[in-house]
């Protein structure tokens, strides 16, 4: 509504100029009435027919020009409904939480930016088009063939209902199977992208003949739902042919009789005619038009069902600000479950608080719950039980965008966008700190690594950096976290694809960080938590050991049992 609201003068432009190119349309027929009349009457010389052809070619310029200016604005209007929507529903799907996308697969939530924003697109454009149609043209041709001769048009009109039956039960029909052709297309598509994208493993597996033969699947696929499709419409057209056909035939007869007994004139007969042409589409029209905004209310009601939910974090409505913080973390008596209090538990009773300026290490065997536990602190999820503060605000309490503002987040696994390893590494950031981006490279251990890429900083990446080593990418996501300079800094896994000798140059930058920051640090090597302030070692979301480096190796868990072995490979 406010979007018909807010362009209620464009709508009304396009609807005023779809009515007067119907009025034309049905105009059309009265001239050729009168040419016929005055030829049969034998009373048309040249000069007559002149006139009666030029007005039908001034009608004709007419015609097309208001249907262009129609066209323009009720489809236009449409398209804007429908960029408007799409814009809506991904703004509003970003504010989603993490859980939301953990249980939404990203084909359905394309399905409703592409798919339902489409229907509501048609249903506001063409559905408006048919409705009028359907309505004003329908009646108006049908009221002047009244005028011509009543009982003649109750005749014509008896094939009439089978069209709009038609066109109704067959429309919905070809639209069920104009889905399924899409749905065919989409795997076919995906088929191949899938195997474009594992070319490598395919050449490496000597499965060409089995991709080969997936995707030929896939495309016979889409042709069987094709042929099913064109089966309907094969049919479709045909009939209304026919119904039109049948109608003509009954004018034919039926009107030709009127015309021997001079009930109605030549003219008449021609004219008639003309208005059953013009009344075969307003009578598709009503059978399409309920299909098209049944769909369309359809569409629309999936898409506030969207549009509805309210994200599960977002800001308390009585949300404090957060000022430029210290960095002081705490966990205290953290409970966590991925799918709240019913779900399987994660974290159990946590008790963990870090000095501003200090190093945590995360340790513990896959599974642990140590990328949960970082994901906490920017709120990506909140608690089950317990709470987590920062300089002693519970997360929950302060501003959510202030909150993510301090906190440089590297996740396991790094995210690398299509662009250059510029765009990349300066992601989100304003102009502070792009000064120090040498720096940030000498950090992050990428400075050897940039000058050896074909165009430097330049490079571009390819789809999710695909150009880049694993290392690389992982590197990127590190410089990117560490141009944010945030007072506190997560980083999942930081060396996990870096050599040992990188990992010293990252290690020693987090060192020379540590102080100014407060870094939580979560890996499976431990050359990356040995220096921390405190170390944690978790095991089934549980604390099994805390302490510093020397402290865990005094005992004999998990720590000492891992620091035994990768000294062992070292040694190797
Ligand atoms: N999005 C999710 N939804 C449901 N369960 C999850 C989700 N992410 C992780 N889990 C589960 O939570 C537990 C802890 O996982 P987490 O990723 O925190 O462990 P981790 O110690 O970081 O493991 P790794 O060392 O392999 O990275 C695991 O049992 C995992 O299956």
């Amino acid at each position: 509504m406010p979007h018909f609201k807010t362009h209620r003068w464009t709508i009304a432009a396009g609807l005023g100029s779809l009515i007067l190119v119907d009025l034309l349309q049905l105009m059309v027929p009265r001239v050729i009435k009168w040419a016929v009349d005055d030829l049969t009457l034998l009373r048309a010389d040249g000069a007559v027919l002149l006139r009666h052809a030029a007005t039908i070619a001034v009608m004709g310029v007419l015609i097309g020009l208001f249907r262009y200016i129609w066209r323009r604005c009720l489809l236009g209007n449409a398209r804007y409904l429908e960029a408007r929507l799409r814009e809506r529903l991904f703004g509003h799907i970003q504010t989603l939480s993490a859980g939301y996308f953990d249980h939404t697969r990203t084909g359905e939530l394309m399905a409703h930016a592409t798919n339902d924003v489409q229907q509501v697109r048609m249903a506001a454009g063409m559905g408006l088009v048919a409705l009028n149609d359907a309505v004003l043209l329908g009646a108006a041709a049908i009221g002047f063939m009244l005028y011509i001769h009543v009982q003649l048009t109750l005749y014509v009109l008896i094939p009439m209902p089978f069209i709009v039956i038609g066109a109704r039960l067959l429309g919905r029909r070809m639209h069920q199977r104009y889905q399924q052709v899409q749905a065919a297309f989409g795997d076919m598509t995906e088929a191949m992208r899938e195997r474009i994208a594992g070319i490598h493993i395919i050449k490496a597996h000597n499965t060409e003949a089995a991709a080969r033969s997936a995707v030929k699947g896939a495309s016979r696929a889409h042709v069987d739902q094709n042929m099913r499709l064109v089966g309907l419409t094969a049919f479709f057209f045909p009939f209304m042919m026919l119904m039109t056909n049948l109608s003509l035939a009954i004018v034919l007869y039926f009107g030709g009789r009127r015309t021997i007994l001079a009930e109605i004139t030549p003219g008449d007969l021609v004219a008639f005619i003309s208005y059953l042409n013009l009344l075969s589409w307003p009578m598709m029209a009503l059978g399409w038009v309920t299909n098209l905004i049944q769909r369309g209310g359809a569409s629309l009601v999936r898409l506030q069902r969207i549009m509805a939910r309210t994200p599960d974090i977002r800001d308390a409505p009585d949300a404090r600000p957060l000022p430029a913080v210290t960095g002081r973390i705490a966990f205290e008596k953290v409970r966590f479950a991925y799918d709240g209090q019913g779900g399987q538990t994660v974290l159990t009773d946590l008790d963990v608080s870090v000095p501003a300026g200090h190093v945590l290490g995360l340790v513990g065997p896959p599974g642990s719950g140590k990328s949960t536990l970082l994901s906490l602190v920017p709120r990506l999820y909140d608690v089950t039980g317990g709470r987590v503060t920062v300089d002693g605000q519970d997360v929950r309490t302060v501003r959510l965008a202030d909150l993510r503002r301090q906190v440089a987040y590297v996740p396991q696994e790094p995210f690398i966008f299509a662009g250059t390893v510029r765009d990349n590494i300066l992601f989100g950031a304003g102009d502070e700190g792009r000064h120090d981006l040498d720096q940030i490279l000498a950090d992050a251990g990428l400075t050897g690594t940039v000058v050896h890429l074909p165009a430097g900083l330049e490079t571009v990446v390819g789809e999710r950096g695909v150009m880049l080593s694993g290392g690389q990418k992982q590197r990127i996501a590190l410089a990117r976290a560490f141009l944010r300079d945030a007072p506190i800094l997560l980083l999942d896994d930081p060396i996990s694809q870096v050599d040992t000798a990188t990992a010293a140059v990252i290690v020693a930058a987090l060192r020379r960080m540590a102080g100014r920051k407060t870094i939580l640090v979560a890996s499976h090597r431990l050359a990356a938590v040995r220096f921390a302030d405190t170390i944690v070692s978790l095991e089934g979301g549980r604390i099994a050991e805390m302490g510093s480096h020397a402290q865990l190796m005094a005992g004999r868990g998990y720590y000492t049992r891992v620091h035994g072995l990768q000294e062992l490979n070292h040694a190797g």
